[in-house]
């Protein structure tokens, strides 16, 4: 998003002449002709940088006392002083109290660019920082080629450029805030801020001040995260965490696209864009009156649904794939390859804590990978909650150890269908042609064995 520039000036012909070259220059430029008008603008939004007339006729504050005042508002706002032609002490004094620079009229707009950049450069740093901090550990992308990813990342495509609210349905370590991060990158919005608001680590009764800052007798003011997120995206993560009174306020600054700071009467105007996520049933929350359906109506304008990882086992190699390549760049070493058997257990586990889960046990797989190992991840290299040793599911070996062979045999030949009609999502075909039967033996062997959970596709 552009950044945000407010130039106060007493003539007319200078605002609207630097507002122009500004504007050319992709900044976003808002002009005030008063000190009293150039509180007013500060009020209303914190600017990325003000550009300073030191005369201001006519004005209840001179330059240098709106620049005092500016300063003990917000000392973080680069201020870039205008100085008439003569007024070069004052310039100068201006810097000692805080000013970044000065420019004498009457000047080219190169060297007002110049300026202008040199002055901006620091707020610029600090949002890229902002966002490569808050992307550490985290993907850019979503991985994975099942019909639901694909499907997944087709709407991201279609809809991130729109501004329209979307509304992602995820379990917990699903992807939530990974396509929330796509649709911010791939909109207009993507040099602008993303600020992530988790309702669930909000307290409730500071929910207000952090949403919307505060504002104090003084006209000193916090922003929010709203304020925070101008221009850029909002991300609300689990919603139905909200408490009610808040979905009520929300539900205001969406209809209303402004709000006022706590202690504050001022009606502040944000241009945010709203993605929010839920790995709740917000139907029942409704239902049960936890959440409010106006504000689900509002929220979710575009549906986008990640289904559970245990729904579109066909992503497991890849992300699996993915993780290990990333790991394995950390520590300097070549990506490592996958035994069959080793994969075939991936792919068959539950995983209840979804991607998340997954990228952590390839994690410690790989920190816990004997040394001279390292190239090669085998089965017996997996943790237990992947092979069943926990206790989990897998192929236990004590029952099977106590029993007469036919018995072991089918116990053994019972355990290892499930695990495989479960990895292809119960598909008779697909696990036909892996275990090397004809699909309608292992049909057979399926009503012999008494398994009938593997759905035929
Ligand atoms: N499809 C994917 N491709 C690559 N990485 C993924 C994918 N889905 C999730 N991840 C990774 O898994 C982890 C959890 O993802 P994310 O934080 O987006 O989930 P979430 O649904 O927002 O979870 P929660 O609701 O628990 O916060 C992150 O490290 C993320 O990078």
């Amino acid at each position: 998003m552009a950044l945000d520039i407010l130039i106060v000036d007493d003539e007319e012909d200078i605002r609207d002449l630097v507002a122009g070259v500004l504007e050319d220059e992709g900044y976003e430029a808002r002009t005030a002709a008063s000190s009293e008008a150039a509180i007013d603008a500060l009020d209303a939004r914190r600017p990325s940088l003000v550009l300073l007339d030191v005369w201001l006729q006519g004005s209840k504050l001179d330059g240098l006392e709106l620049l005092e005042e500016i300063k003990r508002r917000d000392p973080s706002i680069p201020v870039l002083m205008i100085s008439g032609h003569g007024n070069i002490d004052t310039a100068v004094a201006a810097i000692r109290k805080g000013a970044v620079d000065f420019i004498e009229k009457p000047f080219e707009a190169d060297r007002l660019i110049h300026l202008v950049s040199r002055a901006t450069e620091t707020e610029r740093l600090r949002r890229e920082n902002q966002s490569l901090r808050a992307r550490v550990g985290q993907d850019d992308e979503l991985t994975g080629n099942s019909s639901a990813i694909n499907a997944v990342r087709a709407t991201i495509k279609k809809v991130a450029g729109t501004g329209s609210r979307v509304l992602i349905s995820a379990p917990a370590g699903g992807g939530k805030e990974v396509a929330a991060r796509m649709l911010h990158a791939w909109s207009g919005r993507a040099g602008a801020p993303f600020v992530v608001v988790s309702a669930a680590r909000m307290e409730p009764e500071r929910v207000e001040e952090e949403l919307f800052g505060i504002e104090d007798s003084e006209g000193l003011v916090r922003p929010g995260f709203l304020e925070q997120a101008h221009g850029g995206t909002l991300y609300l993560d689990e919603i139905a965490d909200m408490p009610t009174t808040t979905q009520g306020k929300i539900l205001r600054v969406l209809t209303e696209q402004s709000f006022t700071r706590v202690g504050g009467q001022r009606q502040v105007k944000v241009d945010v864009r709203v993605i929010s996520s839920t790995a709740r049933d917000l139907a029942r929350e409704i239902e049960e009156k936890r959440f409010r359906e106006d504000l689900y109506y509002r929220l979710n304008v575009v549906p986008l649904v990640i289904p559970p990882l245990s729904e579109r086992r066909e992503d497991i190699p890849p992300l699996v794939d993915h993780f290990l390549a990333r790991f394995a760049a950390e520590r300097r070493v070549p990506s490592p390859d996958v035994a069959t058997d080793a994969m075939a257990a991936l792919q068959a586990c539950e995983w209840p804590g979804n991607v998340r889960q997954l990228r952590n046990v390839i994690e410690r797989t790989m920190i816990l990978a004997p040394g001279d190992r390292i190239a090669r991840i085998e089965l017996d290299m997996l943790p237990a909650e992947t092979t069943g040793g926990g206790g989990g599911e897998g192929i236990g070996t004590s029952a099977i150890m106590g029993s007469p062979l036919r018995e072991a045999r089918e116990s053994f030949e019972r355990e290892y269908l499930r695990v495989q009609i479960r990895r292809f999502s119960g598909n008779i075909s697909r696990t036909a042609t892996f275990i090397g039967m004809e699909r309608s033996a292992l049909h057979r062997k399926l009503k012999l064995l008494g398994i009938t959970d593997g759905k035929d596709q």
